[in-house]
């Protein structure tokens, strides 16, 4: 496929301020064009005085005319650039909506599967260095090229021999720049890897800085760290060093129009076919487009960046959506069934990680599933979750497939508490509210103390009110599950899915834990995974998962009795669960 080119992409992202980048390219061209009239100013006194007998009237009038002018410039220029912010920051603005809507319609496994520090990366720093570009790119790079065009006309006017005279430096350094840009595009995408590669080292470093020190490896991990640092460096210099010469010998000859314009002019002159005052006047201009032109050539590179920026955000926004529903269906029951479910997380059938998963989960009752590592049951979870589709087969809620049920639906009607549990940087108060908006300050406590944090909540320092990004670092990670349960608790809807939801709890907390969920999930459809086999052993039905098929289900006893997988995990759990008990006496 084609790929769109970065401008109209930027385009795409600007309907609501087209009139105001109109309006900034019309108040550039003004700018422009006023930019001018003062050297015409200096050409009417020049002749004025050439002539012999100035008229000191005419001669004060060219200079208002040219004081104006030249502050109307500024006035426009200014208006020409607040135009053109604003529609870069709206741009901005609009890519980054963008952004996070695509990331809510995008398989939420797909978003959970990108670092953190990529999409950070993109949504923060890509987009905000297409600002500054892309403001002055707007009105600047269209004075920079009208102001040389206007001057090239005006000089033809004056007379076309100088015109061409002030134009010999330009093909000169444009084979100069040409040289110099043969290989910018592979340079630059060799510029932007190397430079993505050194902040994938410098963000897994601070990232991974507990997991460095606890295993002693901050020389081997500052050794990489150095060396990312310093192959950047090395080659930043390499492109440097290749390309300054003609950079340099470009940029001293482009701006030398004097080189054409004087020896011309004087020849002309000495023959008589040129006024001394056209002399005067195209001398001025040629110096006047120097500015100009160097600015023009700034922005070669700064397009460049704004288009590798614009082709990361697009990549992005490109991700696939989940196809959704628009219309609520109406659910009475909410059994959950899986039917010849298959599912491999990169799309290749030899890649299965479930195949013909063939499984009833039925209302109102608990079921849990058990499995060595690495079985499927997580991606079990997920699945009816909806993070992903099923690559084959289907899920029905109370019959309903759950592709049908639009996701606001299915995420009201299913609970997923895991064990990643993540609190957002408002007071533990609202952090549990977030399972219920609606609910009173009462129904708040009531949830907390159902999940067994009321206690310690209330011994932080302001209680429920205490901010969790200052609580957050001094929770344990038992305590921040609880947290989430008591969200669990408190969006009381039909479906709970708890995977290892409980697993960093202590055991007392746990005990208490599971009779609250056991007495709030009355009545709803539960589903367990845990790899502590007593907190499931009063399921009313164990399903036994290995390697992505179903091994054998039953309740504790049956399995027990029949399944030689479960009796070694059971066997293997209480042995464990003695030892644990055996060493804390022993203590
Ligand atoms: N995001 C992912 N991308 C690719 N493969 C994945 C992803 N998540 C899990 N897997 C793979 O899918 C398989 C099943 O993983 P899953 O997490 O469902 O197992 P599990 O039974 O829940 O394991 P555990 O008990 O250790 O949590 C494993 O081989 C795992 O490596």
């Amino acid at each position: 496929m084609k790929q769109k080119s970065w401008i109209s992409i930027v385009f795409s992202f600007a309907a609501q301020c087209r009139l105001k980048i109109i309006l900034s390219v019309l108040c550039a061209i003004i700018s422009v064009i006023a930019g001018l009239v003062p050297y015409l100013s200096v050409y009417q006194i020049i002749t004025q005085f050439i002539g012999g007998a100035p008229i000191m009237e005419t001669v004060w009038m060219w200079c208002w005319i040219g004081l104006g002018a030249y502050a109307l410039r500024f006035v426009f220029y200014g208006i020409s650039t607040t135009l053109s912010h604003i529609s870069a920051y709206t741009i901005l603005e609009n890519i980054r909506l963008s952004l996070a809507q695509r990331l809510m319609k995008a398989p939420l496994g797909t978003v959970l599967g990108e670092s953190v520090g990529k999409l950070k990366n993109v949504l923060v720093d890509r987009v905000e260095t297409i600002e500054l570009p892309l403001a002055h790119m707007i009105p600047e790079c269209i004075s920079n090229l009208l102001l040389p065009i206007a001057v090239f006309i005006y000089l033809v006017c004056v007379d076309w021999r100088m015109a061409l005279s002030m134009l010999i430096t330009v093909p000169i350094a444009f084979v100069a720049y040409a040289m110099m840009m043969k290989n910018f595009n592979q340079q630059y995408a060799d510029y932007m890897e190397s430079n993505n590669y050194v902040n994938g080292v410098i963000v897994e470093y601070v990232e991974g800085i507990e997991v460095i020190k606890a295993f002693n490896q901050s020389s081997t991990s500052y050794e990489k760290f150095a060396h990312a640092v310093e192959s950047f460096k090395d080659y930043t210099l390499k492109w440097y060093q290749s390309t300054w010469k003609l950079m340099n010998f470009g940029s001293a000859v482009l701006p030398s129009t004097f080189l054409g314009t004087l020896p011309v002019g004087l020849l002309l002159y000495y023959n008589g076919t040129l006024t001394p005052q056209d002399l005067v006047i195209c001398l001025i201009l040629s110096l006047g487009i120097v500015g100009p032109l160097m600015n023009f050539t700034t922005y070669v590179n700064e397009m460049k960046t704004v288009e590798y920026a614009v082709h990361d955000v697009d990549k992005l926004l490109s991700v696939s959506e989940l196809p959704d529903e628009k219309t609520d269906v109406r659910l009475t029951h909410y059994d959950i069934h899986l039917q010849e479910v298959a599912f491999s997380y990169d799309q290749t059938q030899e890649n299965n990680v479930l195949s013909h998963i063939s499984l009833d989960i039925p209302e109102g009752k608990f079921t849990a599933l058990v499995g060595p590592s690495g079985g499927g049951k997580s991606t079990i979870a997920r699945l009816i979750a909806r993070f992903w589709d099923v690559s084959d087969g289907s899920i029905t809620i109370g019959g309903t497939d759950i592709r049908k049920i639009p996701l606001s639906q299915l995420a009201d009607t299913v609970s997923f508490v895991t064990q990643d549990n993540f609190l957002f940087n408002c007071s533990i108060k609202e952090n549990i509210r977030l399972g219920n908006p609606q609910a009173s300050d009462e129904e708040v406590f009531a949830a907390a103390k159902a999940a067994c944090c009321d206690e310690f909540i209330l011994n932080l320092e302001h209680g429920y009110d205490t901010m969790a990004g200052d609580a957050g670092n001094r929770l344990s990670g038992g305590e921040k599950q609880r947290i989430s349960i008591a969200r669990m608790i408190l969006k009381n809807s039909p479906i709970v899915i708890l995977d290892e939801a409980t697993a960093f709890t202590d055991q007392e907390n746990e005990e208490k834990i599971q009779r609250s969920i056991a007495a709030l999930t009355k009545g709803k459809t539960l589903l367990v995974i845990a790899h502590r086999l007593s907190t499931i052993k009063n399921a009313d039905q164990i399903i036994v998962l290995k390697e992505g098929e179903v091994q054998a289900s039953g309740t504790h006893q049956e399995l027990l009795a029949e399944n030689s997988l479960y009796r070694d995990m059971w066997n293997a759990h209480i042995g464990a669960k003695n030892w644990s008990a055996g060493s804390k006496e022993g203590r």
